[in-house]
């Protein structure tokens, strides 16, 4: 045990959930710093096939694991080894994994999040759905966020990001923890405004890219961005925020990454719904989650509820869910009332 790295008084076995591209990515991570790290994949076969490539082929191809990465579809076995988790599934799939992992009845771990999202049915945050099923202590919480393509992480691009913890212990030790000289990670304490950040940059991106299929060129992009990230503060505000989270790299760094970005899955998928391609055919080709669809309708009904006026995000909203037309939901967007640029 000597000199063992420790993460809150405990040696560090991380037990990352999410066999997708963030899981496998921040996995990696942890893992070319010769930490002892699991990667969970609930998926039996691709767990399999993970296992024996030493490789995830289908949703990270070319990032070969460290010795130290092992892979399991085990959630008993690796829950009871484990130090921590770090939750790195689709937000839709948060609640029904938090009520599996308190069913097991071992020992509840602190949670480092990188899940951006709402849910739908419930509106709530990530941060909220593991409080309602598993952690009660919120101190325990982080998350972590910030401009970060998974392919960037694993080819060691220089990065930057940032955690956010009601305990400042939790911060500093999770910053320390992931931070390397090519991955650096900041600190901040409002977790509600970069989970708010993270899920809203998303619905902004698709609504960038979306505008781009269109081919309505770089001032609608650049007035998109602006007024989406002045709407993304609006709805975090209301909800308790801190504002100038929105300028940092959970907020306006992530937001020009995705809706400016070529491997943004959101951005992706609203170039092909610019080019009038169906939802549903994007989707089935994309094999992999693009957050702002659901969160286009979860943030829409939280504005509502709230009375926050989010235009972008109703734009994006309509055109998904309610079948509006790119040219009834653009005039929508175009014909508002004149107003004063600060007005909130
Ligand atoms: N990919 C990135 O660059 C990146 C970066 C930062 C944050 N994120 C966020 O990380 C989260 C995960 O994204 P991703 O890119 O890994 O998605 P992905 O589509 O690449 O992979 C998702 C994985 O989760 C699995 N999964 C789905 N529902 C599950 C459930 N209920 N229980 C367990 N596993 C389940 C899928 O089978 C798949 O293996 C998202 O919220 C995303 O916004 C992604
Ligand atoms: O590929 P996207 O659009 O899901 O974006 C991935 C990350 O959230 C970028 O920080």
């Amino acid at each position: 045990m000597g000199n063992e790295p420790l993460f809150l008084g405990k040696p560090v076995r991380p037990l990352v959930l999410g066999g997708g591209s963030w899981g496998t990515a921040l996995a990696f991570h942890l893992a070319s710093k010769g930490l002892p790290v699991t990667l969970w994949v609930r998926d039996e076969t691709l767990c399999a096939m993970i296992s024996s490539d030493r490789e995830n082929r289908v949703y990270l191809p070319g990032a070969i694991f460290p010795k130290s990465l092992d892979v399991t579809s085990n959630i008993e076995k690796s829950l009871s080894e484990a130090s921590f988790i770090v939750l790195a599934i689709p937000c839709q799939g948060v609640r029904e994994t938090m009520k599996t992992l308190s069913s097991l009845g071992a020992p509840r771990l602190p949670i480092v999040s990188g899940t951006k999202g709402i849910e739908q049915k419930s509106l709530r945050m990530v941060s909220e759905i593991v409080s309602e099923c598993y952690l009660s202590d919120p101190d325990q919480y982080a998350v972590l966020s910030g401009p970060s393509f998974a392919k960037e992480v694993v080819r060691n691009s220089p990065t930057a990001v940032v955690v956010a913890s009601r305990s400042q212990v939790m911060a500093k030790e999770t910053q320390s923890l992931f931070n390397t000289n090519y991955f650096k990670v900041y600190t901040r304490a409002d977790v509600k405004g970069l989970e708010i950040c993270g899920a809203l940059k998303n619905v902004i991106a698709l609504a960038a890219g979306i505008s781009d299929g269109m081919g309505l060129g770089a001032n609608s992009r650049a007035a998109l961005l602006t007024r989406g990230l002045a709407e993304m503060t609006r709805l975090g505000v209301a909800l308790g925020a801190n504002a100038t989270t929105f300028s940092g790299l959970g907020g306006v760094g992530d937001l020009y990454l995705t809706a400016t970005g070529e491997q943004s899955r959101n951005r992706t998928v609203g170039v092909r719904l610019g080019r009038g391609e169906k939802l549903e055919d994007i989707l089935r080709d994309l094999g992999q989650v693009a957050e702002g669809v659901t969160t286009a309708q979860s943030a829409h009904m939280l504005a509502l509820g709230h009375g926050v006026d989010l235009p972008v995000t109703r734009a994006v909203y309509r055109l998904l869910y309610e079948e509006a037309s790119l040219v009834e939901v653009l005039r929508d967007v175009m014909d508002r009332p004149m107003k004063d640029e600060e007005e909130f």
